[in-house]
């Protein structure tokens, strides 16, 4: 298990994470989104280890990440930024992975060079970028670690790489119950991967939760009801995030158990009653609403 704890992590007098609380199960995948210098990196840093927490703690299984050589042998980290030595070629990287982590797989590294076509014996840096971020996953995997940080992983790659990468992933963990945590300012590029995605707002989880009931527990409705001149207010009983009426149908966003909100929807006896699914994208705009930001470009 991974865990944050009132975390917080400061540049000299610029406060970047702050009170960050979050956990996350063993075989997860955990996609963290936010916008561009929302504090994705700093937070995955100081749980890979690599920076030191100012306040609070960031733990694996009860102990404290940075400073701890026995964790982080079961960590692999890979930046948004990559780097490999000059003049390497992937198995010389294979060779220096292999050094740090004592169950690199070289067959599996093979295995997985050859499913993604890379030539292991071509010199890294005339790879392209996509060709890169598959060579760095490739390396990721091939430890047989525990626990993979991904920092904007899909950042490069093709659809067909990115689906290639998604399924090599999911593999992994339900293989071994390995546990991913990624980072993307881009919520459709996580969404079909991640059981679990939590949202970061300058330097706080702004609300997390698995991705099945995020989809199923809130939807957009659209009804009409006989009495032409119904408002909000005909609808109280249920959470209703969002409401706007024209003409004769109104068109809402509620939140809430499905059957509950069609029995309710129902008894008002509607001419027209349609449940649609939010895309997780729509979801998170309106979660965020709740939290005072504005959408509005973005709404229905
Ligand atoms: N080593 C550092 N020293 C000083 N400030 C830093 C350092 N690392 C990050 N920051 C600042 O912390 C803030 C959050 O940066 P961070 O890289 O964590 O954001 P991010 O959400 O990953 O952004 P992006 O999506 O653009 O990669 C930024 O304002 C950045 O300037």
């Amino acid at each position: 298990m991974i865990v944050a704890e009132n975390l917080g992590k400061k540049f000299r007098n610029k406060t970047v994470i702050r009170q960050m609380n979050c956990s996350i199960k063993e075989g997860s995948i955990y996609g963290l989104v936010g916008a561009n210098g929302a504090g994705k990196s700093t937070f995955l840093r100081m749980l890979a280890g690599v920076y030191q927490p100012s306040e609070g703690k960031a733990e694996i299984n009860g102990e404290a990440v940075f400073d701890n050589a026995k964790i982080k042998k079961e960590i692999v980290f890979i930046p948004d930024e990559l780097y490999f030595f000059p003049n390497y070629n992937f198995r010389m990287m294979a060779d220096y992975y292999a050094s740090l982590y004592e169950h690199f797989d070289h067959h599996r590294f093979q295995m997985l060079c050859d499913h993604f076509k890379l030539d292991t014996r071509a010199r890294i840096q005339n790879f392209s970028k996509g060709m890169k971020r598959q060579g760095a996953l490739i390396l990721a995997l091939s430890t047989r670690a525990h626990y993979f940080f991904f920092d904007e992983t899909f950042d490069g790659l093709d659809p067909v790489m990115r689906s290639l990468v998604k399924s090599v992933l999911s593999e992994d963990v339900a293989q071994r119950n390995s546990t991913v945590l990624l980072t993307s300012h881009n919520l459709r590029e996580l969404e079909d991967l991640c059981d679990h995605m939590g949202l970061l707002v300058e330097g706080r989880i702004m609300f997390e939760s698995d991705i099945d009931s995020l989809k199923t527990e809130m939807f957009k409705v659209q009804i009409a009801l006989p009495n032409k001149n119904f408002d909000r207010d005909e609808f109280r009983q249920l959470k209703v995030l969002y409401y706007k009426k024209s003409g004769s149908i109104a068109t809402m966003i509620v939140k809430g158990d499905r059957e509950l909100v069609t029995d309710v929807l129902r008894s008002k006896q509607p001419i027209i009653l349609d449940l649609l699914p939010l895309s997780l994208e729509e979801v998170f705009i309106y979660e965020m609403e709740g939290y005072g930001y504005e959408f509005d470009s973005l709404r229905l």
